[in-house]
């Protein structure tokens, strides 16, 4: 390993699996080795797990490079990075662990790779505490795209907890650099709709729960827009039983949130409705372009772009400040984050601005 190696204390802050992906993408993209320790300190179980692992051997395949101390529950990673070539990969977690979040750690590598990548990427496509992929697709691809990012994401399967099974196939063309983006104005809410799904052997019935429950919620509040939540059982394209809810807004200035719940064990579907909704009114409420969740998946991009970038948002999360602390770690980025007091504003509005490192695409 290179004399400059950097070490990464995967404890601060949030402590999860962000700071691995966010380290290990850096860490590919500059040609920098890392060592990474606590790994997940901060989880009620430690150390890698499959979606981590997964993800970390995907990234060390896509940079030609070596990885030492990757194992089921390891806390301590070493990954020393050769050149991001394209081409074609596989990642399978054999388990339910999510593809969107195996999409988060691949992503960037594959835009300053050295040809176009083709990455099947195999696990739970609707998991908890991670993106949909629906939010993938609809929320997280057309903001990014803005960065100058050219993906498309083929669905081939959709897999859920605990079998997984779920597929997709990411396909990323380089760029030589990423343009910053401005999203400062919200506008206002123009569109409502969403998609309530139940698959296996779950009865259509919940999906038609969930979806009244949340359409119940939001009128509450939103009085004057047609709201069209699909209700739909998924027959083909989708592995073992599982029931969710994503709902989207768009604003007239082009921002888009999402609100989202997957059904449990014992909970309701009516419950898992309702917590979508209030999530989406959540994210709405605070007058901000981007959701919670958004906020931090965009920051890695933010840092790497050239030139200022600036989005309003809500309250900071811990997540959105965790992904500051390892960007200006390991980027030359630097982040400024302020309360909005224009006329537009309430006590939840935050603008996040990011001089970017401007990093370039040695390969290009
Ligand atoms: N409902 C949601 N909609 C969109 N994105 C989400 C949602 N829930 C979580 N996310 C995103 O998923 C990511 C979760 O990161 P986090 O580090 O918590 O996950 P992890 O790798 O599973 O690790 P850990 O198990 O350690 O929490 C974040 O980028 C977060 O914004």
């Amino acid at each position: 390993m290179a004399a400059t190696t950097f070490e990464m204390d995967g404890s601060v802050m949030e402590g999860g699996g962000q700071i691995l992906r966010l380290s290990a993408a850096l860490s590919c993209i500059h040609g920098t080795s890392i060592k990474i320790n606590k790994i997940r300190a901060g989880r009620s179980t430690p150390g890698l797990r499959p979606q981590h692992l997964m993800g970390l051997e995907l990234v060390r395949d896509m940079c030609t490079g070596s990885l030492e101390g990757a194992v089921i529950g390891s806390t301590e990673v070493s990954l020393s990075p050769g050149t991001i070539k394209g081409g074609s990969h596989i990642a399978d977690t054999q388990t339910a662990g999510s593809v969107t979040l195996l999409m988060q750690v691949s992503m960037p590598c594959a835009l300053f790779a050295q040809g176009p990548s083709e990455l099947c990427l195999k696990g739970g496509t609707n998991a908890e505490m991670a993106p949909q992929i629906d939010y993938t697709l609809r929320v997280f691809k057309p903001i990014v795209e803005r960065f100058g990012v050219n993906m498309d994401c083929d669905l081939r399967m959709r897999g859920y907890y605990p079998k997984g099974g779920g597929e997709v196939v990411l396909k990323v063309n380089p760029v030589k650099e990423l343009i910053p983006i401005n999203m400062m104005e919200r506008g206002h809410i123009t569109k409502i709709y969403g998609r309530a799904f139940t698959a296996g052997v779950l009865p259509s019935k919940l999906a038609k729960d969930m979806s009244t429950a949340a359409v119940r919620t939001i009128r509450k509040e939103i009085k004057d827009l047609y709201i069209n939540i699909q209700s739909l059982q998924e027959k083909e394209k989708a592995c073992g039983n599982g029931n969710g809810i994503i709902i989207i807004a768009e604003s007239s200035t082009g921002c888009i949130f999402a609100g989202s719940a997957l059904g449990k064990k014992g909970v309701y579907a009516d419950k898992v409705g309702i917590e979508a909704a209030e999530m989406l009114l959540r994210n709405v409420r605070h007058n901000g372009c981007v959701d919670e969740f958004l906020q931090d998946q965009l920051i890695i991009y933010m840092a790497l772009a050239k030139g200022t970038s600036r989005i309003r948002t809500g309250p900071i999360t811990l997540h959105t400040q965790t992904a500051i602390h390892v960007a200006e770690q390991l980027t030359k980025a630097t982040f400024a984050v302020r309360k909005a007091e224009d006329e537009n504003a309430n006590n939840d509005t935050y603008i996040i601005e990011c001089q970017g490192a401007g990093v370039e695409n040695p390969n290009l």
